[in-house]
Formats: structure tokens, sequence, C-alpha cells
């Protein structure tokens, strides 16, 4: 058996031979790309190279959170198998354990950017091989209103959108869902105007994204660096009417929105986004309240498994 060293925040350790191999699966059964025959031929896998491999089942939202803060969850790999948004419930868990277990995912969300950033194998095959290997990388993350983020905090119009966006047309259409609900939102909404504050630094605008990785909303790169190196950038876009939204898309499908008039992508450390009223919030692609939303960067990370 090959020894595993402890690569989080706290300090390094070995791990005692009855966590090494212990592999739990934590999976969503209600994510949009769900399948309990692509869960079991990873346990099969990961048993096959000697690993102790148990599968969970969430009954509620809430629950991947809820274990991830127990400290009795004793396994050398927490495994994620759903979307981004229960990659989040595991990160926000992993703040109140007191020695965070390494977290791997199984991508079956709806855009699973975070499986996108770090380039994660999606045959179960190359999942198990990938967590029996052992490699990980430092996932940072940042912090919004105290919440953990690993993609991004935003607040403006795509945040209306993930609000907005019924449960079940999402599972029925996938990322189609949102952008019916976006065209629907688009033709009625208010705009509201927000105020940036970063390091000391004032911008306006109509949609600020604090991004924590590289990618948004699918293979489109939105600031520099990415999840496994440390920083936060912002976004910020000064209109939000329907022709500038349609060139800001546009820009983004091109990969070049920090170039488009009235873009500005600043790294920073610290920031504060607020408005006259509320303006909807989200994070790593879940509703996260409104506005004003604190963010900052943190210098804790979790190791997460890559190939
Ligand atoms: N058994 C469950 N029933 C209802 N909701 C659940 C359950 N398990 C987890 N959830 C919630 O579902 C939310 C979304 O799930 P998840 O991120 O895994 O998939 P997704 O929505 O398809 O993907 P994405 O986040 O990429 O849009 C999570 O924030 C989580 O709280």
């Amino acid at each position: 058996m090959k020894i595993c060293w402890w690569s989080g925040p706290a300090s390094p350790r070995t791990i005692t031979p009855d966590l090494a191999g212990k592999v739990l699966i934590m999976a969503n059964p209600t994510s949009g790309g769900y399948r309990a025959e692509f869960l079991d031929e990873v346990r099969k896998r990961l048993e096959d190279l000697g690993c102790r491999t148990e599968i969970r089942l969430t009954r509620h939202a809430g629950e991947i959170g809820e274990i991830c803060s127990d400290p009795s969850l004793q396994v050398k790999t927490l495994v994620v198998a759903g979307g981004d948004g229960s990659i989040n419930e595991a990160l926000t868990g992993f703040q109140d354990h007191p020695q965070p277990p390494e977290l791997a995912v199984i991508p079956f969300g709806t855009a699973n950017v975070l499986a996108l950033e770090l380039s994660l194998p999606r045959t179960p095959g190359a999942i198990a091989d990938m967590i029996f290997q052992g490699k990980t990388k430092p996932l940072h993350f940042g912090l919004a209103n105290g919440r953990p983020f690993v993609l991004m905090a935003s607040t403006g119009f795509d945040a209306e959108v993930v609000h907005a966006v019924p449960l079940t047309l999402k599972r029925r259409l996938g990322k189609l869902a949102y952008v019916i609900t976006a065209l629907k939102a688009g033709l009625t909404r208010q705009s509201t105007s927000l105020t940036i504050d970063m390091d000391g630094v004032q911008l306006k605008g109509k949609f600020a994204v604090a991004s924590n990785a590289r990618h948004y909303g699918g293979p489109f790169v939105i600031s520099p660096g990415g999840a496994t190196d440390p920083g936060l950038h912002m976004l910020v876009l000064e209109r939000d009417d329907p022709w500038s939204s349609f060139c800001y898309g546009i820009a983004l499908l091109l990969g070049r929105i920090h170039k488009a008039r009235g873009a500005s992508v600043t790294p920073f450390k610290t920031a504060r986004i607020s408005a006259d009223g509320p303006v909807a919030a989200q994070v790593d692609g879940d509703p996260f309240g409104a506005t004003p939303l604190e963010i900052r960067q943190t210098d804790k990370t979790v190791p997460v498994l890559v190939p």
C-alpha cells in the first residue's frame, strides 16, 4: 500500500492504516447527470484496486454539508458525485471539520464547471484510477459573506436567472433551462446599479462576478489563473440592457469578455458589492440571497484529486 501524505491546511500527517484507501462517495441522485450504473463501475474498479468504498445517496439538500462538517467523518477521500452546488456544500462543510479529507469529484452536475477547470476524467475507470493514484492539487476558494465559493460569487442578471430557473425545467432541459429563463427574465427585469469597492478602488456597474476560477457557466473563460491558483478576479460589466447583454454574451462565447467595451477584469483581495436595494446573488451556481456581499480571498486550501 502506498503512503499517502496529508496536503490540507493542517500540518502534514501520514494517513493511518485504517484510513488508507477508505473512500466515501456522496452522490446526489437529483443532480442533472446522475447515473447509478456509472457509480457502480467506479466502486467496482476502486475495490479491484484495494480501496474500501462506500456509496451514500443524499436524501435531502444540505446533507453533503452535514456529513462533511461532522468530525466523526474519517475517510481518506470524500468523493462528491454531483454538480458544482454539491461540491460547494462539501467545501462549506469542510470548514467545520478539524481534519477534512481529500476531495474528489464525479461530475454528475448540469454544468460541471469545476470538472472542466481541473480537466477531470469522465469515464468510471479513469475516475477510479485518479482516486486511487491520489495526486492532489490545492483547491483555493474565496468567501462571500463567510460562505466559501470555488467558482464564483456574483450579483446581477445571472444571479436573478439562477434564482428564477424552475428546478423541474433544469432537470428536464439542463443548461437550456437557463437560456429560456434568461430570455424571459431579460424582457421584464428592472436593472439596478451596483457599487463595487475593491481594495480601495470604487467601480460602478450592473453586473459583478467575483471569480475564483478561470471558467464561467461552462467552457467560457472570464479570468486568468484558475481554482488551483491563489487569487480572485472581479469581472464588472457597466451595462445590462438587452443589446449590451447580447454583445457581452458574444464576447463571452469568443473568450474576449475582458476586451469588451464597458467590461473590466481586476485582481482583488477584498471587495464589497452593494446597491440601493437588494440585488440577487449566487455562489457556485446556486441562489445565495442578495446584496450586500462582502467578498474576500483566503489562503486556506483543500486538497483536490486531479489526473
Ligand atoms: N437528495 C436531494 N434532494 C434535493 N436536493 C438535493 C439532494 N441532494 C443534494 N441536493 C441539492 O441539489 C443542489 C444542486 O445539485 P448539484 O450541484 O449536485 O447538481 P446540479 O444542480 O445538476 O448541477 P449544477 O450545480 O452544475 O447546476 C445542491 O446544492 C444540493 O444542495
